[in-house]
């Protein structure tokens, strides 16, 4: 049997907005300005603890306080973690698509596992995912492969494609000696030619294309 894991954040959604809007309460909250919309989006993908070190950094500010900033931004963050939050195109029919076919789906995501069920109840995707493994489900983070071989597990599986935007997605994959469908569209930090990945897509609409030819090569 086999099921799809998909990465959250750059992959299924577009969250920078309501991650940029949290890191600017949290800054403006201790007296100090916001950062571009930008600039955050390039910090998210290895978890909300880097994202902050990245803030912290940016703003030259001392990574004593990332404790402290880190529970503000949570708060501010949990609060409101998918107003301005929006699907990528195609990923609402896509996953509707997998979902009716019977595959079972699960999230492998480097976010807090509360916002992320807040953010795919908000889509209407709760029910779609059968495993929702989070940055503190496990006792490991993404690159390192054990997230994604738990949500592998929670599935009830023995083969799973995993479906993500990043290095940090590409590497786990790697790591956990799964096959790995990479989003074009997303936020990656490294050049996407340099990524190991089984296939690569722009558009939702062509992964169904994709995971039938990886699961016949699977098979
Ligand atoms: O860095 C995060 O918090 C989440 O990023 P991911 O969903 O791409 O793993
Ligand atoms: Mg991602």
């Amino acid at each position: 049997m086999s099921g799809l894991i998909f990465d959250l954040d750059g992959t299924l959604i577009d969250s920078a907005p309501d991650v940029h809007a949290a890191v600017n309460k949290t800054l403006e909250e201790i007296g100090t300005g916001g950062l571009p919309l930008e600039q955050v989006r390039g910090f998210i993908g290895n978890g909300v603890g880097v994202l902050m070190e990245r803030v912290i950094a940016a703003k030259g500010l001392s990574q004593d306080a990332h404790a402290s900033l880190l529970s503000i931004f949570r708060r501010h963050y949990d609060a409101d973690p998918a107003t301005l939050t929006t699907l990528y195109p195609n990923v609402a029919e896509t996953v509707a698509h997998f979902h009716a076919m019977g595959l079972p789906l699960g999230i492998c995501t480097n976010k807090p596992e509360a916002p992320t069920r807040t953010i795919l109840e908000s889509f209407g995707f709760l029910g779609a995912f059968d495993s929702i493994v989070g940055g503190d489900s496990t006792s490991a983070r993404k690159p390192d492969p054990v997230p994604l071989l738990t949500a592998r597990d929670r599935l009830g599986v023995t083969d799973v494609i995993y479906i993500g935007d990043s290095e940090v997605d590409a590497e786990c994959a790697q790591r956990a000696g799964l096959p790995f469908a990479l989003f074009s569209g997303g936020y990656h930090r490294q050049p996407l030619d340099e990524l190991p990945q089984s296939a690569r897509f722009d558009d939702f609409a062509e992964l169904p294309a994709i995971i039938a030819r990886l699961l016949a090569e699977t098979a």
